[in-house]
């Protein structure tokens, strides 16, 4: 995995949404920028807190308890214990573990954080944070127990633990101990310098991982159902005229009007009428673009916030060595990726829904223009014992609900937490995972109402009401290509494993959707 790709460079480039994601799904490999700024930076921020503390003797985080015990100042002796102490008493993490590809995501977010160079880390943290990347030593982190404010402090400190040689790593397919990776990868854990603790946990990382991930998820699933609404609306034998460019050349949405774009092209959709003798279709085909366009139009602003926060020092202190500056703040705070994460989520859930309204409307003979009850494909008297796409369709019901009962915002639960010091907090890692779940649900619906669009379009071409040398090239490759692994529905047949088939086919983005 990973070997042969070209490495993705921290330290002096902004790095990007995509950069995550390939480090993610690819394992690409990683490195170190030689840039003479980055360089010094970090040479500096070591230097100087070494100095501070010889010539001072205090600095927070460094000679003093954390968050609201700053006031307790630590014997020096002590010191050198201080950041193993705040790695285990936050190792109290539960519910279940990320998956190995958001551990390598969580790991590559906090390198891009440490290394804006203005958290006074050595070299060697830096250095083992990227061979364990290169090496696929990833560490196994729950889930749960982060407010998001504080930093993602817990699930951070499983990062903390596997540096130092005390908590387990996926390894080799299996989990073993981080010491016995390490000593396998021939590498060493390392000693903790002071602030580095806090350095690695005091931050965004998870969340914005998450969020990473997410986006990428949801960009995809916009252009997918932009698809299956054209593919819905051929189903249904719909009316074109509602994604025309002069109707939407007067409601200036830039993303809503490349939705409607898109699918005027897939109903090759190319004359204006003088007076439209057709019906309006139900709102969840005429207002396809007004619903899909909400989320297409706010990628832009998600991205910046995303990528703004991945770009930052989102640490505490702020250590400025060039300039001998340590700065107390408040840069662990993610309000904006929880933000983004309760907007993405709300966008996603209404593209479930939507589609939910889609098939609804496609099984049922009263609203689809004459298509077989739920789309069986049964003929004669096998129609009465075959029952189609109903149970497929109660599913979208199920899985729609869990959509929309997720969209509950996680940013309004801030709680005053950790003795009133940290009396204010995002929830935004609690924000992205709902995200993940609503984004999982959604193409869930979204598998099952392709299948369901295919399963019309193939029957109104048997009936004689489509011609297939109608379609664009693009929508019949794309109905070619899913007649390799999906054949009609005439007889009843489990359908799970097609439907697990499809939803991972959109998660891989088999399709390359209005790329041309
Ligand atoms: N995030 C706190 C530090 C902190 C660390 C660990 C804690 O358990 C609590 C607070 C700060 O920088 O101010």
């Amino acid at each position: 995995m990973g070997s042969g790709l070209k490495k993705v460079s921290f330290g002096a480039q902004r790095i990007s949404i995509e950069d995550i994601v390939r480090i993610a799904h690819q394992g690409t490999p990683v490195e170190l920028s030689t840039d003479s700024l980055f360089t010094k930076k970090v040479d500096e921020g070591v230097r100087f807190l070494d100095q501070l503390l010889r010539e001072e003797g205090h600095i927070y985080g460094v000679t003093t308890g954390y968050g609201d015990s700053c006031t307790v100042e630590v014997p020096h002796s002590l010191i050198d214990e201080l950041p193993i102490h705040l790695t285990r008493f936050h190792g109290c993490g539960l519910g279940e573990y990320f998956t190995q590809e958001k551990g390598r995501a969580i790991l590559a977010v906090r390198l891009v954080s440490l290394s804006q160079g203005y958290s006074g880390v050595s070299w060697d943290l830096l250095n083992l944070l990227v061979d364990m990347l290169n090496k696929q030593i990833i560490p196994v982190i729950p889930e749960e127990g982060s407010v998001g404010a504080s930093g993602d402090l817990t699930p951070l400190s499983y990062v903390a633990g596997a540096l130092i040689g005390e908590r387990d790593v996926y390894y080799n397919d299996s989990i073993m101990p981080s010491a016995e990776a390490f000593k396998q990868a021939s590498l060493k854990p390392i000693k903790l310098r002071p602030k580095e603790g806090l350095a690695i946990m005091n931050g965004t990382a998870v969340m914005t991982a998450l969020a990473c991930l997410a986006f990428e998820r949801a960009e995809y699933l916009s252009k997918l159902m932009a698809r299956i609404t054209a593919l819905s609306s051929l189903a249904l034998k719909g009316n074109s005229n509602h994604f025309d460019d002069i109707l939407f050349s007067v409601k200036p949405h830039p993303g809503q009007n490349q939705i409607a774009a898109w699918i005027q092209n897939d109903l090759n959709h190319h004359s204006h009428p003088r007076n439209s003798q057709r019906l309006q279709d139900r709102y969840s085909i005429r207002c396809a673009p007004h619903i899909i366009g909400v989320l297409q139009d706010s990628l832009p602003w998600l991205r910046t916030f995303i990528e703004n926060e991945l770009n930052s020092a989102n640490d505490n202190p702020i250590v400025d060595g060039i300039g001998e500056h340590v700065l107390h703040g408040g840069h662990f705070y993610g309000g904006h990726i929880a933000m983004a994460m309760d907007s993405m989520k709300n966008c996603v859930a209404n593209l479930a829904d939507l589609a939910d309204r889609q098939i609804a409307t496609m099984v049922d003979v009263k609203m689809n223009h004459g298509l077989p009850s739920n789309l069986s494909g049964a003929k004669g008297e096998r129609r009465y014992i075959n029952h189609g796409f109903k149970a497929i369709q109660i599913g979208c019901s199920a899985w729609t609900a869990e959509a929309l009962k997720l969209t509950m915002p996680a940013s309004v639960f801030s709680r005053s937490t950790e003795c009133h010091n940290q009396d204010k907090v995002s929830m935004g890692t609690i924000a992205a995972r709902d995200c993940l779940r609503v984004l999982q649900l959604t193409e869930q619906v979204a598998a099952a109402t392709l299948l369901a669009a295919v399963q019309g379009i193939w029957l109104r071409v048997e009936m004689g009401e489509l011609e297939k040398s109608s379609l664009t090239k693009d929508v019949s490759m794309m109905l070619d290509d899913i007649g390799s692994f999906f054949t009609l529905i005439d007889e009843d047949r489990p359908t799970d494993k097609l439907l697990r088939e499809t939803i991972g086919y959109i998660q891989q983005k088999r399709w390359d959707l209005y790329e041309s």
